[in-house]
Formats: C-alpha cells, structure tokens, sequence
C-alpha cells in the first residue's frame, strides 16, 4: 500500500482510541515523551500553530510509529482540548451577537472561523463578524468569501471545515502545505477562481521591471528556418543588379497590367499592401509566384526563363493568363504577403502549404526560395539543378564556333539532349596528356641509363628475433645512417627504458613502435652496393600484423630470413612466425631466401647451434618449395656487427670463413623484370595536400613503364588521372620501369576514387576488377566452403571460398581428387573465390587467404 494510502485510509479516531501508550513501552510520563513534555513545549504556542502541528504531528507519527509515538497522548489531549474551546466559544460569540439582523444568517463554521483566527478571542472574533457581515448584508447579494474552500483534504485525510475537523484557515494549511512536502493541501470549492488560485505563484509576482519584453530581430532569421518580411539579407553586388532589373521590369509590368487585374486584387486574401515585399529578392520571388508555374528547386539567383524585363515584360501580358488561373494566383500572391512562403524542402516533403492568412509580424517570409505555396513535389524538381545549369554552360562554351543556340532558341527536349551529351562528353576519358610529355622511348633510356640493379628484400621472422636491429646496424655499418643519429636514439631510447632498442630505432619510426619495441608496419630504407641498389622492407614479426607482412612480402624479389639463435627462441619461433613468413612470402613467388642466423653472441657463437638451426631450417624450406641453391645461411649478430657490413671480429666465430649478409645480399642475381607488359602499379601509399603536388602516390612498378604525362586509369574507381610528376627514389625523373619505386604526382582526379592498394594501369590496356576467381593454393589450415579475407600487397577484401575444385599433385600439379570436402594443411588445391566486392586482380597475381586472423591458404591466381 502507498504511504498517502495509507494515510487516506486512516482513521484517526480510531487510531487515537486504539492507541495505547504502553504497547511500544513508552511511558506517558516518561523522560520528554510524555503529556507534560509535549504540554510544556507547546503550551505557550498560540492555539492554532498548535493545532496544525498536531495534525502534522499525528499524521507523520502514523506513518513513523515506531519514533513517534510516545507524542501520540499529547497530541490526542490538545485536539481535544481545541474542540472545546471552538465549541465554547462558537456559544459565547453567538450569544454576544446581535438577534433579529443578517447576523442571524452567520454560519457556526464562520463563528468558528473568526475564533481561529483570533485564537479563541470572543471579543475581537464578534468586532470582526459585526464589521464583515454588517457590511455585506448591505449589499444586494452578500459576497461569498474569495476561494475560501468547503474542505481540505491534507495529506488525504478530509477535514470538513464546517465540522467539528475543521483545524485552521485556508491560509495556514496552505503555508503549512509549501513549507513541508509531505502535507498537501487540495482545493474544492463551488466558486473557483483561478486568479485568486494562482494569485502566489511566484511567476506572477515578478515585478514589471524585470519581466522579459519581446524585441523584434533586428535583421530578419535567415537561412534554413527563417527568411524576412521586412529587411533582407547582406545581398552581393551582382544580387543588387539583379534586384534592381526586377523591381523595373515589375514597375514596366504594374503598369501594362490589364484593368482586369485590377479587381482580381482586391479579391485577394488580407489587406492589399504595397509593401509586400520589402526586399528585391521578396519581389522577385513574389512575382515569379504570380507570373510563373511554380517550379523552382530553391535556387533564387538561378537565371528564370521569363525573369528578364527585357525579353518577357512586353512579350508576355497578363491577358494571356487564365482569368480563373490568375485570380488563384493573385491571390497566393496576397497570402504570401501574409505568411513565409515554405522551402523547397518543404514543399517537397508535404505538398501544399496552408493559404491561410497569418499575422504579419509572425511571418518572415524566406528570401532563399522562389517556391509559391502550391508548389507541388514534383514540381520541386521541374527545373534544371545546379549541375545541369553548369554542365549545360561547360558544353555550351566547348562548342567552338557551333551554331548559336541564342538565335535559335531550343526546346526542351533539345536542352535535355545536350545536357545528356555534355555529360556523357564529361565523362569520357581525356587521353590529352596534361602534363608536358617527352614521348620518351622509355625502354630506350632505360638501357642507355645502365642503372644498377635494383632490389627489393623483405626482412622477415619471428617476433623479437632482432630484424629491425639487424638492418639497422647494416645501415648504420654502411654509413647510410651517421653515427650522431644511432648516439641520439641511443639516448632516447635509453631513457624510455629501451637502449637495446637504439639501432631498432633505425627503422621502427613510429611513436608506438619505438615505444612498444615492436614494429607495427613495414619500414622501407635503401642502401646500395658497388652492384645493386637495394630497397629494404623491414616486416613486423608479430602475428597480429602479418597483414602489413603481405604487404611488404608482395614487394620484394627475394627473403631475409632473420633467427633468434638463443636457447629456446629458435624453437619457439619455429612454431611461431618463422615458418609461416618463410611460406607466404614462397607462396607469394620469392625464390631466394637468406637466413640470417641471429644473436650468436647469446651462444657463444657456437657453431654447433649454427648448425642445428641451419639444418632444421634448411629441411623445412625445401618442403615449403624453395631450391637448396637458394638458401643461403649467415651466423651473425646484429647487436655488435658480426658478419653484416664486414667479418666477425670475435674469436668463437672465426670458425665461419664465408660471405657477410651484404655479400650474399649482393650475390643475388639480377631480378627479371617485365618491362614490356602493361602498366601495372599497386599504390603502396597516398599523399595528399602538397602545394605543389596535391595528390601523389607511392608504389612499385610491377610490370611495365611509364613517363611524365602519361595517361593512368585507375582501377577499380575506373578514373582517369595524369602523371604529372615523377619521382624514382626520390629524385626527379621523367621515366620509371618495372622494379622500381616511384612517387607519381597527379593530376585530373579526385582523392576519393584512389585508395591504397588500388591499381593503376595503363588505359590502353586496363587491369579488370573481378568478383570471382580460381586460385590454387597451398593451405596452411584446413580449407573447406569458408569465409575468408583475400591479400594481395596492401589490397585485401572479404570473401569466400566458394568450391573446392580438386586437391593437386604438389609437384606435378596433377588433379589427385575432385570436389573434396575438406582440404589438409600442406596439400594445393584448386579453389573457387567470391569476393564481396569487385577488386583489380588477373592471373598469376600471388594473392594469400586469411581467415579469423590466420593465414589459411597462398597461392596463384589461374
Ligand atoms: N644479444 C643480442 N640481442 C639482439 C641481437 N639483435 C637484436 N637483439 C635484441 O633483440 C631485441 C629485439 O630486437 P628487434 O630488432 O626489435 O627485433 P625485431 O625482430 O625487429 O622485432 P619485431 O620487428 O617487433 O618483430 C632487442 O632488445 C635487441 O637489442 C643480437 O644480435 N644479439
């Protein structure tokens, strides 16, 4: 039950009669809780606090018992108390009244009345009766008393007034009701007066001087949700041309109108005003609304038809307008005087607006459209958009020396067809080189230019396995990084606590990377040797990047395999990511591998264990595909520079006589390049806001050549852009070809239609986005109709494996099974892919498969 009912429910009584003192063990003359505690702190109080504080009392005492009963015999004595005395009194006043006059009409209620209100004072209660109801018996009908209630209802219990509950004035009960929440106060009363109800209410008490006054804006609300019945907006040079051609073709227009117009006005809603439209713009739209079919989109500064006084006003009278059809629109006219005429949006989304007519000064009329109020959803889009109207001037202005369309004014028909073809003309491909083109023989130059064999490796391994410290102290050896940038990463890292980190540093740049001592993404740096130019792409080693591994993997014309040699890592990163970057980067078409046997310092540079790992290894890598005379093994450390850039010094390593890891670098053979096929770059990274080259990309040349001004398409955007410039390890150039790295500046696209491993190619001969494709494969997991993620360099998208079609022979390639359900780790495959989407992909690209964070499957497409 809810505590008011509770309370409701209650009687009092009852309750009183009921209650007995002793049932919570108080004692009623007990130590401040008795009848002479409650009488002594009370009695000198004036009877009708008392009273009310014994209401409260009693009611919050019934709702906390078990605190407050030992008030409970006070309280019962006091309102008995109180009854006696109203009882006593109501006799004395009415006897000391005067019999035989209006007084006789006074009720016991109002007796009682005036002795609460004077505290059971017989004397001034009798004054105070004589003085009101004398004076009001002199009136014809005798004032009942304003908003004096029949009954109160505090905190639901009723307590008559008229009766013997009645316990004080409205008043009191009404303090009493603000000052405590729990005690409520409702009013009934026949002759209710809502004035005299509210007539405490704060809001209606805040003096004149500080109430809000409502100013007008100054400028009319412009924009979206509002326009200007009296003032427009800032207009620009052009707009005010343009107003003032129309208010003059409005005057020439006022005074050629037909005397029939005349009498159409004044039957027009609200009163005719001359000021209607207070700005140009108002005016303008004001009279398109008359003298035009609504069609506009919202675009006031749109050129109209029939908006030009020169051309239309005398053209056009008004007599060949419809009298019905122009009394409608005089009279939507007059209503827009009247109210704002609704946007476009508007009108788009509900039709028709109301033509009622509104108040004036409630009304902004919007000064940004030209819609009339029948406007009609359709009629929204009746005329040309904004694209329309440029696309039309583009196509106008390239017709060189055409015919002119002024003199023979076209119809709509022919406009929408010109339209159409100027936009089909947008849209073909512009094989106008942009960029000054040399028309370079490119292949040409390239063997003029005898440039060095050029390589790009990619440094693989296990997580930690010292790969990024590796390349770092090559570099650092061949001085391609000076000795005062290794001392300050040297610092700096030793102050974040990671100073075996410094020749990382080298190559792991980023902020997180240096921080967490793990590379995150491939880091590209370049050496060169007396025979080759080489590009490293430094692999992060941790599983949870072997996607940015792919990336660099697709790259790189041949492997760094690099091993922690220390006990226990080596056979951990076996299992790990030693094994598996050592098959996708096979699977991705590597041929040679180099393993760089790493910290042989941890193991005394045994060669025992330099010969443990070079056979376990050398085993597992001729299984995963590659050819013994492609394996090549360095024992190293890249901490202190044994065999990278020059021999090991340390005396337990001399026992190895063979080539450092720059030698074997440099003993691999020139890569073939497949100068003569199509244009194929894969962009690695994207450039944006230069001053000068707003929009580059970077990438590897896969396959073909290219110069300045050539012509790209952009696969799978299918944009057409223009090299604008050239950049071929970082240095100017007019030409680049297969195997190297470029920087192209372009030109004549938007950034938006290229993204990173998207292709470009050459238009002649375009690389074709496809959705579907056979692969076969060599799986890593078990492959089944599955989901998965397909990897091609930075390029990867979601799809399926659609259908097995067969397990192959791994060596022959010969179809072992068809159609099986389920493929082994180790085994090739043919599978169907579908891709959710369209991507640049044709065979033989190399393209790897993921699934849920692990390589499943590599191979080629066919
Ligand atoms: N003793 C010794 N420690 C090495 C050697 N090479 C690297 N380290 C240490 O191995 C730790 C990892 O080195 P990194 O170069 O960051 O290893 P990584 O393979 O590049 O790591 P990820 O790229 O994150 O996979 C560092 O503390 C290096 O100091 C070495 O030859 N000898």
């Amino acid at each position: 039950m809810s505590r008011h009912k509770l309370v409701k429910n209650l009687d009092l009584d009852e309750e009183l009669d009921d209650y007995d003192g002793d049932e919570y063990g108080y004692d009623e003359g007990g130590e401040g809780g008795g009848l002479e505690g409650i009488n002594s702190y009370t009695r000198p109080l004036y009877p009708r606090i008392h009273l009310l504080t014994i209401c409260v009392i009693i009611i919050r005492a019934q709702r906390r018992r078990s605190r407050s009963m030992h008030l409970y015999p006070a309280l019962t004595t006091l309102l008995t108390q109180h009854k006696e005395n109203m009882r006593e009194g109501t006799i004395k006043v009415r006897e000391a009244l005067p019999t035989g006059t209006a007084l006789d009409s006074i009720t016991d209620k109002e007796i009682q009345e005036a002795l609460w209100h004077y505290y059971y004072d017989v004397g001034k209660s009798v004054t105070y009766l004589l003085n009101t109801y004398s004076k009001a018996a002199k009136k014809a009908e005798p004032k009942k008393k304003k908003g004096r209630s029949s009954f109160l209802i505090a905190s639901g219990v009723m307590f008559s007034q008229a009766g013997e509950g009645a316990l004080g004035s409205l008043a009191d009960l009404e303090d009493l009701a603000r000052e405590d929440d729990d005690f409520v106060v409702q009013h009934c009363s026949k002759s209710f007066n809502f004035a005299e109800f509210f007539k405490d209410t704060p809001w209606f008490n805040v003096p004149i001087e500080r109430q809000a006054v409502l100013i007008p804006p100054l400028y009319p609300r412009g924009g979206l949700l509002g326009g200007s019945s009296d003032g427009a907006p800032k207009m620009s040079k052009l707009q005010a041309l343009a107003a003032a051609r129309k208010k003059k073709a409005q005057e020439q227009k006022s005074e050629s109108i037909s005397e029939v117009d005349k009498p159409m006005a004044s039957l027009s809603l609200g009163p005719s005003t001359g000021k209607a439209h207070d700005t140009p713009l108002d005016r303008e739209y004001s009279q398109s609304a008359v003298t035009q079919k609504p069609v506009s989109r919202g675009f006031p500064l749109r050129k109209r038809k029939n908006s030009n006084p020169h051309e239309k006003a005398p053209k056009a009278p008004p007599v060949e307008v419809e009298p019905t059809q122009e009394r409608e629109e005089m009279d939507l006219d007059q209503a827009q005087n009247d109210q704002a005429s609704p946007s476009a949006f508007a009108s788009t989304m509900f039709g028709s607006a109301t033509t009622s007519p509104r108040k004036p000064e409630n009304i902004f009329t919007m000064p940004y459209t030209a819609t009339t109020v029948a406007a009609s959803p359709t009629d929204a889009f009746a005329g040309p958009s904004p694209d329309d109207v440029v696309l039309a001037a583009q196509s106008k202005a390239s017709k060189k020396g055409g015919k002119d369309s002024s003199k023979t004014p076209k119809t709509n028909g022919e406009k929408k067809a010109d339209q159409i073809a100027s936009g089909v003309e947008a849209m073909k491909l512009d094989d106008t080189p942009r960029a000054k083109s040399k028309n370079l023989d490119v292949l040409a130059e390239y063997e003029k230019a005898k440039t060095k064999n050029a390589a790009n490796f990619v440094v693989i391994g296990h997580v930690d396995a010292g790969k990024s410290t590796l390349m770092g102290r090559l570099l650092y050896d061949l001085n391609v990084v000076d000795e005062r940038t290794v001392e300050r990463y040297r610092k700096d890292s030793e102050k974040l606590g990671k100073s075996s980190f410094a020749l990382a540093w080298v190559l792991d740049q980023g902020t997180e990377e240096r921080a967490r001592g793990v590379t995150i993404d491939i880091a590209m740096n370049k050496f060169e040797t007396e025979k080759t130019a080489f590009t490293i792409l430094d692999a992060p080693g941790h599983r949870d990047f072997i996607p940015n591994m792919i990336a660099g993997a697709s790259q790189a014309d041949f492997a760094v395999l690099v091993i922690d040699a220390s006990t226990g890592s080596f056979e951990s990163g076996l299992k790990g990511q030693t094994k598996e970057h050592a098959l996708l980067v096979r699977s991705m078409g590597v041929q040679r591998i180099i393993i760089a046997v790493n910290k042989l310092d941890t193991v005394s540079w045994s060669k025992d264990r330099f010969d443990e790992i070079s056979q376990q290894v050398s085993a597992f890598l001729i299984q995963a595909g590659f050819q013994q005379k492609n394996i090549s093994f360095v024992p190293c450390s890249g901490l202190q520079g044994d065999n990278i850039a020059r021999k090991s010094t340390e005396p337990a390593g001399l026992w190895y006589t063979g080539r450092t890891l720059v030698e074997e670098l440099d003993n691999s053979e020139p890569i073939t390049r497949a100068l003569t096929k199509p244009l194929r770059l894969t962009i690695d990274n994207i450039f944006r806001g230069g001053i000068q080259n707003p929009l580059s990309i970077s990438g590897r040349i896969e396959a073909g050549s290219l110069q300045t001004g050539d012509a790209l398409l952009a696969q799978p955007a299918k944009e057409k852009c223009f090299i604008k410039g050239l950049e071929v390890d970082q240095e100017p150039a007019d030409w680049a070809v297969a195997g190297q790295n470029v920087t192209v500046h372009l030109s004549d696209i938007d950034p938006i239609h290229l993204r990173v491993g998207d292709v470009l190619c050459s238009p002649s001969a375009p690389i074709n986005s496809i959705k579907h494709f056979t692969a076969k494969v060599l799986a890593f997991e078990f492959l089944m109709p599955m989901q998965i993620d397909v990897h091609r360099g930075r390029m990867h998208v979601a799809g399926r494996i659609k259908e097995i079609v067969a397990v192959l022979d791994k060596s022959t390639g010969a179809i072992q099974k068809k159609k099986p359900k389920i493929v082994k780790p180790g085994t090739v495959a043919r599978v169907v892919v579908e891709l959710d989407h369209a991507v640049p992909l044709e065979a033989p690209s190399r393209v790897v498969l993921r699934s849920n964070g692990d390589t499943v499957a590599a191979g080629l497409l066919e």
